[in-house]
């Protein structure tokens, strides 16, 4: 039996008892909650992940609602115990849910929320970040200045790669995807190349809007291409960022055989999921290929990284903050909150997952829907015609 965990109490008096597994940004997420009669219950334990055990002693014997975080394994044990404390509400802080075993939550009942929508430019701004950092080898150059090396300009120190007018491939072009693309093709002229199992058809429209724009300009277009295999795109591409879902397709979806198909002097940025990448075949890779670099913001087993990447200088490494803007973190907060809120409550879901301003709005009353809930068809939650 865990031992039980630290809380904090807002509103003990509350009707719902609803639990944050962690503290959130901001406070306008306690305060929806408070406001509808919510008691809040925040875990204050001085643990980074907390285990299954530990989720089930939190939930307890009356809980309406949990709002989670990525690295939990919300599974049929946790489902099952929220399910018997009496709870139909779960939300990920965070919009991948690859932890969450959705079907568990189907048979329990229980709705599962993700938070689209506020954190795509962030998201796509570290990527964004990465790619520039890894072509102009930023983290090296510092790491040179501050050993006191620098002895004066040379013509040859720290040489990289101008992205002007290079190929940016984009493998899952979804909104963090596509947001990433639109980045670099206006930001540095580049090329598109994407590959993912849809269209991207506002994509593809801002780039040929872009091209003809910069023609009218008298200079020259970019251009964009679909890709047929994701083959073309790691040939093709001098810059490729990784932003599809984690699931059984995308699983190492990048291996050993694919990283050969690279160019030598290829960047590779992964802001997704860190088992996207076969992690020890890329510090293979890089070993091999010192001209190829890498940026980092995912692990295949986070927090660890595997043996050898920490010592790599073409690689750059940071803890899974690419969503960590502060509005960005404090908008997560609120969505999560009023999923949950919104299915103890029995609203319907929004419309529109992708479009979430309204919730946002810190001086107007969030609409009456619950955000954004994954599996709502499965469990029969009816579509808000706000
Ligand atoms: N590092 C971080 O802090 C963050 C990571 N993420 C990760 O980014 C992922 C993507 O987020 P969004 O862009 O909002 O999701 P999204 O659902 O809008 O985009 C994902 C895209 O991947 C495509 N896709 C799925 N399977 C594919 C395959 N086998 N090959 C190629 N494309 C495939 C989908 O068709 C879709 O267009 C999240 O699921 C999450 O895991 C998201 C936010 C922050
Ligand atoms: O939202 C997600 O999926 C993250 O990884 C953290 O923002």
């Amino acid at each position: 039996m865990a031992k039980p965990v630290q809380i904090e109490v807002w509103n003990p008096n509350g009707k719902y008892r609803v639990v944050s597994t962690k503290p959130m940004p901001g406070t306008r997420w306690i305060n929806l909650l408070i406001q509808q009669d919510c008691r809040v219950e925040i875990c204050t334990q001085n643990k980074t992940i907390l285990s299954v055990e530990d989720i089930i002693a939190l939930i307890g014997d009356k809980c309406d609602g949990v709002i989670g975080q990525l690295t939990e394994d919300w599974g049929d044990a946790l489902f099952s115990a929220l399910s018997k404390a009496g709870g139909k509400a779960f939300s990920n802080m965070a919009v991948g849910y690859n932890n969450v075993d959705v079907n568990a939550a189907n048979r329990y009942g229980v709705a599962v929320g993700n938070t689209p929508g506020v954190l795509t430019e962030t998201t796509a701004e570290l990527a964004a970040t990465l790619s520039v950092a890894a072509a102009r080898r930023i983290v090296e150059a510092d790491a040179f200045m501050r050993g006191g090396l620098y002895e004066g300009w040379l013509p040859h120190l720290f040489v990289g790669n101008l992205l002007k007018r290079q190929t940016v491939g984009v493998i899952g072009a979804g909104r963090i995807g596509s947001a990433y693309a639109r980045m670099m093709v206006e930001g540095f002229k580049m090329n598109l190349i994407y590959y993912d199992l849809y269209q991207a058809t506002r994509l593809e429209k801002f780039v040929t809007a872009y091209g003809q724009f910069l023609k009218a300009n008298g200079e020259q277009p970019v251009t964009w291409k679909r890709a047929s295999s994701m083959d073309e795109v790691l040939r093709e591409a001098d810059v490729i960022s990784l932003h599809p879902v984690l699931d059984k397709t995308t699983y190492h979806l990048v291996n050993k055989e694919r990283l050969a198909v690279m160019k030598k002097e290829a960047i590779l940025v992964n802001c997704s999921r860190g088992p996207v990448i076969d992690e020890v075949a890329l510090v293979e890779h890089l070993k091999a290929n010192p001209m190829f670099r890498v940026g980092l913001d995912v692990f295949e087993d986070e927090p660890y990284m595997k043996p050898g990447l920490a010592d790599m200088k073409n690689a750059i490494v940071v803890p899974h903050i690419a969503s960590a803007s502060k509005w960005t973190r404090e908008g997560m907060a609120t969505l999560a909150a009023l999923n949950v809120l919104g299915k103890i409550k029995g609203y319907p879901i929004w419309s529109n997952p992708n479009s979430v301003e309204a919730f946002l709005d810190e001086n107007s009353p969030p609409p009456a829907a619950c955000p954004s809930i994954v599996n709502a068809k499965a469990i029969g939650l009816p579509v808000s015609k706000l």
